[in-house]
């Protein structure tokens, strides 16, 4: 291990001496603590990060200069639709997608590095459960999607086939998402085909440059933002397993949508027939101020402006048919091929942006006591995993429903949007829609049918409570067989034992 003398060298080398200023109060341990992980970050390597987050946070913050002149709508022949194409195409490109991942072609990557500070737990976000009925977790939903997907597939091409499920973590969320998967029996997927691994992390910088101390002992790092997937991919050998297991598109997403379709087909389908090799689904964007980032062009090229990056005027501009200009929000959900991520991670990965963002961040003081500061004093910089778009040779991107793919989990219940309570009623009104559609009534507490009407409740409730395990729908295919011409008692959960029993049932 590297001494005390060497180390304090080195930092004094990157002007970061001050990170060893509480070495005389620290117990033995503690020492051995702070010089390992002083000796990672290697000091010139530190000091142009501290130069590079001082120096980028000193330019103004918030929206990027000279975009507007820059900026352009996706062009059309770039944007394929899953709401606006007909019947007849949509099966085609459900058909193929189902074929690749029949065919052990496709593999799911969940970001799920992110620290969920937003909604204001300490554990990560997959562990959270939005008070569905059955009590699930986002984690388990996900699991379930991937089981019930693969057995559509094999289903219709008559294999057994695998999705594996690539889980990028990060010092916050490795240890408790293993502990939770393997107190869970991975959901009851095969341990072999999950394979998490984690990502990078970066100090956190003062605005002058210096690295931060969360602790006497511990330097303040934060992770390298989802963009620190291809650095993360590489330092695991995860294209490498991915190559062994004959996987060739990659469906990544973010952990905190609750209606989001692992390895959807259709959207698999469309980029494969499109010969794509970079994809993004997105939805209509709901209003301006919208916190998604715009799937558009930038000089030209197709590129992501994320939601703190865009001025107001400019997410604010119109049409000639009065619907937002930048309409094209991003929703954390792309399409790779694996060749094209293993350009990214062998030539491109250098190139990508480092974003800014200005946190508060616990630390010491000068006095050794730990400050929880009200105001924002330190710098994340950020890769974004969307910014290797513009190293695409043919990229595209998916229309799809809001209604049915698309809220996202971000706040606490405090926030009006984005929250716990959107995310559970989003999924069951989706389910509500799903049980109504296959020839469901609803009956109310005193037995009397509901009204024959899929509209929600003011406060966005569904007027009926039904919960439908992915396990026995993925996007609402199959019920007419348990659900045509029932009455069903609100709250009603459709779980595999329920639907075997609704099988065996006359109606
Ligand atoms: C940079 C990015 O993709 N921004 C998108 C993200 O914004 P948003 O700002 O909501 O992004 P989040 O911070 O929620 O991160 C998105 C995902 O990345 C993961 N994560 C984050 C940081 C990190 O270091 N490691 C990591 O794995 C999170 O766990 C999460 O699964 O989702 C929105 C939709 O909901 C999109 O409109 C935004 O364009």
């Amino acid at each position: 291990m590297a001494s005390e003398q060497d180390v304090r060298a080195q930092l004094q080398r990157a002007g970061q001496e001050h990170l060893l200023r509480f070495w005389d109060d620290l117990a033995p341990e503690a020492r051995a603590a702070l010089l390992a992980e002083l000796a990672s970050l290697e000091p010139d390597a530190l000091r142009e990060h501290c130069q590079r987050a001082s120096a980028a946070c000193a330019l103004a913050p918030g929206p990027l200069r000279d975009l507007e002149a820059r900026l352009q709508p996706l062009p059309p022949e770039r944007v394929g639709s899953a709401i606006r194409c007909d019947q007849e195409t949509r099966l085609r490109w459900e058909e193929e997608g189902f074929r690749q991942i029949a065919l052990n072609k496709v593999a799911v990557l969940l970001l799920a590095g992110g620290q969920g500070t937003r909604l204001g737990v300490t554990y990560p976000k997959g562990m959270y459960q939005v008070g569905l009925p059955s009590q699930k977790t986002l984690y388990q939903l996900q699991a379930e999607r991937i089981r019930r997907v693969e057995q559509l597939a094999g289903q219709r091409l008559g294999t057994h086939c695998t999705v594996p499920w690539y889980i990028m973590t990060s010092e916050f969320t490795l240890g408790p998402t293993i502990k939770f998967f393997k107190e869970n029996g991975f959901f009851h997927l095969d341990p072999a085909n999950v394979v998490l691994f984690e990502q990078r992390m970066l100090p956190a910088v003062t605005f002058e440059g210096k690295a931060i101390l969360e602790r006497k002992d511990k330097v303040a790092m934060a992770p390298d933002g989802n963009g620190g997937l291809y650095c993360a991919l590489a330092d695991h050998q995860i294209l490498e397993d991915m190559k062994r297991r004959g996987v060739e598109f990659v469906h990544v997403y973010c952990v905190d949508n609750i209606l989001v379709r692992l390895a959807d087909p259709a959207f698999i389908g469309f980029c494969v027939l499109r010969g794509a090799d970079c994809g993004a689904k997105v939805v209509e964007k709901a209003y301006p101020e919208e916190p998604v980032g715009v799937v558009c062009q930038v000089d030209g090229v197709p590129q992501v402006v994320e939601y703190s990056e865009i001025s107001p005027e400019t997410a604010g501009l119109r049409g000639p048919d009065g619907g937002l200009l930048y309409n094209t929000g991003n929703i954390c959900n792309h399409f790779f091929t694996r060749d094209f991520l293993d350009v990214v991670t062998r030539e491109f990965e250098p190139l990508l942006k480092l974003h800014v963002a200005v946190k508060k961040v616990p630390h010491v003081d000068e006095e050794g006591n730990l400050v929880k500061p009200l105001r924002p004093n330190g710098i994340k910089m950020e890769k974004f995993v969307f910014d290797v778009f513009q190293f695409a040779k043919n990229f595209v991107a998916f229309e799809v429903s809001r209604e049915e793919e698309f809220s996202p989990l971000k706040n606490a219940d405090t926030a009006s949007k984005d929250n716990p309570s959107t995310s559970r009623r989003a999924l069951l009104a989706q389910h509500y829609r799903w049980a109504l559609q296959a020839g469901a009534h609803f009956l109310d507490a005193h037995g009397v049918q509901l009204p024959q009407q899929s509209g929600l409740l003011p406060n966005g409730d569904p007027p009926a409570i039904c919960e439908i395990s992915p396990l026995v729908s993925y996007s609402g295919e199959g019920l007419e067989m348990y659900l045509q011409g029932r009455k069903l008692q609100s709250p009603f959960i459709l779980d595999e034992d329920q639907a075997r029993l609704l099988q065996s049932q006359e109606c």
